[in-house]
């Protein structure tokens, strides 16, 4: 029972007259006790409620137990302070009809006389029941709520564990693979972008998602129009050639452009790292290559030494070898290896020309000083200044223009053709032929004191059935050169293709050789070359007795093969030594060893 704060203080009759308009019993404290007497007329539940009469005085205990208690209570609160109004709270109480109510009294002192007022609040307790009923529902409901969000925060909490941990597997495997991954919407935007692939393009994820995928590799432009292109096609792909990253580290890497199986629209974008795979081949590349010339014999590995050696120095070089071995390539190494190499390198090709023609070319000429001279013109001496001329097939020069060439080697000055004054120029010469000069000179077709000249310095280069061992990888450079020319993608070759090439004799050596994978790469119709697709002298039987051996090969042929092979060659040499699949110079050797005579 709660006090409540000190009563208004109305004029008695005021009071009674309120309290009774609001249905309540008022009841006036006769004497000290508890007998009370009611004030005005009794409430309108008076009658039913109660079996006293509200003319009488009247002991409130009878008419519930309760009021006694209360009342105690309320004479001890008044001595604290006469003026509080004191509440029951409700009671219940059956009616003389047995239907329960419930009653509140209020208790107070109006001018020190104690007064009861008696209500029934059947009506106010019927709507408290209500709106605690209508509470309790509420709350009911609201516990409803909060176990059904808690059940849904539960599968979310779990799906999304679920869904954390199928990311982290797919980022573990990616990972495992080596692989990175991105991920487009149908508009070409990063949806998703793998931390290994943020790692190597170094840049926050925040950087890339939602931008257009083109923009989110560091690519150069060669690189990126090609990963277009790979975009571009309909069916998935994998790039024909590894792109390089551009960064602070830079990397190589393999992609593969697939569509989302769960949305044709998005793309998949899986990427591999072949740096390392990349630096092994270059540096494989390296190995097995100098500068443009492929090949590992130890043939091959001499060469490369010997033109390390006269790169150093400006002497005169004769290159010589059959055709097709690369003595242009050899020619350019030494240039490329020399001083010179960020000067010129001018290659002149001296066969079936005329003395004029070749004379002008190579010394250039002035106005009118032959027929058809219309102009003033410097030769390839001239724009070879500072650089290296290469002159190929020397062993064809006409002897006019032999004497005008050692004279620009010895005095390091030409003179145009139809002028008189001589033009200093600082050109070192390499010469190439594939006759053989000291039989030229003997024959007088080429002049001793140029050839002493030029062959200050001499390589010779082995024709290519004397290195086998560089086939499978000049086959190898050579399918990449044609493949990117003609742009079909051949990954194979049978074996059958590659014993035909490794027995063949190369008559033309690499320059052969090459011809023949160009036309097998335009003949083949799957991407690995059959031995169909090459040209048919490769087919043709290899007399097993002039098969070609190995270079290294200990096994020297017998005298009687030599003579065999000079007999159907009729004499000549270079063709004997083609039939027999060796070097004029091995040919050469075997024959002295075998005290074969050599006149011609
Ligand atoms: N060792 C090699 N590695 C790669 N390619 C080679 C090699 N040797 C030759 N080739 C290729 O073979 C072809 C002929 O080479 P090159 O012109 O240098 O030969 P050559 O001996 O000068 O021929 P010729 O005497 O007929 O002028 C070129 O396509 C060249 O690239």
């Amino acid at each position: 029972m709660a006090p409540s704060s000190s009563p208004n203080a109305l004029p008695q009759p005021m009071l009674e007259a309120l309290l009774q308009k609001l249905g309540a019993a008022v009841l006036a404290r006769v004497g000290t006790g508890h007998t009370f007497r009611l004030i005005g007329d009794p409430p309108p539940w008076w009658a039913t409620t109660f079996t006293s009469s509200p003319k009488s005085p009247i002991d409130v205990r009878s008419l519930a137990p309760f009021l006694r208690h209360f009342l105690d209570e309320c004479e001890s609160a008044w001595k604290d302070d006469p003026g509080r109004v004191v509440r029951s709270g409700p009671w219940s109480h059956r009616d003389l009809t047995s239907i329960q109510h419930q009653f509140e009294a209020t208790a107070l002192t109006v001018s020190r006389r104690p007064l009861l007022l008696i209500e029934r609040v059947d009506e106010r307790f019927d709507q408290i029941q209500a709106l605690l009923q209508h509470a309790r529902d509420q709350r009911l409901h609201h516990l409803d709520q909060v176990k059904t969000h808690e059940r849904t925060h539960i599968s979310l909490t779990g799906s999304l564990a679920i869904a954390t941990q199928e990311r982290n597997d797919v980022l573990a495997l990616l990972q495992h693979l080596d692989l990175a991954a991105i991920v487009t919407n149908q508009e070409g935007c990063v949806t998703f972008i793998s931390p290994r692939c943020l790692n190597w393009i170094e840049c926050p994820p925040a950087k890339i998602i939602g931008q257009p995928w083109e923009e989110s590799l560091p690519l150069d432009s060669t690189d990126r129009k090609h990963l277009r292109h790979t975009w571009n096609a309909l069916a998935p792909q994998r790039g024909r050639r590894p792109l390089r990253l551009i960064g602070t580290t830079p990397r190589w890497i393999d992609y593969e452009i697939h569509a989302d199986p769960h949305s044709s629209e998005r793309r998949i974008i899986l990427l591999h790292d072949r740096t390392e795979i990349q630096h092994l081949r270059q540096q494989l590349h390296h190995q097995t290559q100098f500068h443009d010339l492929v090949g590992r014999s130890p043939s091959m590995l001499q060469i490369y030494q010997l033109v390390r050696d006269v790169a150093r120095v400006d002497s005169t070089v004769l290159i010589e070898g059959e055709t097709g071995t690369g003595k242009e390539l050899i020619a350019r190494a030494i240039h490329y290896s020399s001083p010179r190499k960020d000067r010129p390198f001018i290659a002149a090709n001296c066969a079936g020309l005329t003395d004029s023609l070749l004379g002008s070319q190579l010394f250039g000429h002035k106005r009118g000083a032959f027929t058809g001279a219309i102009d003033d013109h410097h030769g390839l001496f001239e724009s070879a200044d500072g650089g290296t001329l290469f002159l190929d097939e020397i062993g064809d020069i006409p002897t006019s223009v032999q004497t005008s060439l050692l004279r620009v080697l010895q005095e390091k000055e030409i003179t145009r053709l139809g002028e008189t004054r001589p033009r200093k120029v600082n050109v070192r010469i390499l010469a190439a032929t594939h006759h053989n000069l000291n039989e030229d000179v003997i024959r007088g077709t080429f002049r001793a004191d140029l050839l002493y000249r030029i062959r200050v310095a001499r390589i010779h280069l082995p024709p290519l059935r004397d290195r086998r061992d560089d086939i499978p990888l000049l086959i190898q450079a050579l399918l990449g050169q044609v493949c990117a020319a003609t742009g079909k993608a051949i990954t194979n070759l049978h074996p059958d293709s590659l014993h035909l090439l490794m027995i063949y004799a190369w008559p033309g050596n690499v320059r052969e050789l090459k011809s023949a994978i160009e036309f097998a790469v335009i003949s083949a119709r799957t991407t690995c070359l059959m031995p169909s697709d090459f040209p048919e002298e490769l087919h043709r039987p290899q007399p097993h007795h002039l098969s070609p051996v190995p270079q290294d090969s200990p096994r020297p042929e017998p005298k009687a093969q030599l003579l065999h092979a000079l007999q159907q060659a009729q004499g000549n040499r270079t063709e004997a030594a083609k039939l027999l699949g060796i070097s004029r110079a091995t040919l050469y050797r075997r024959l002295l060893a075998h005290h074969i005579e050599m006149a011609e």
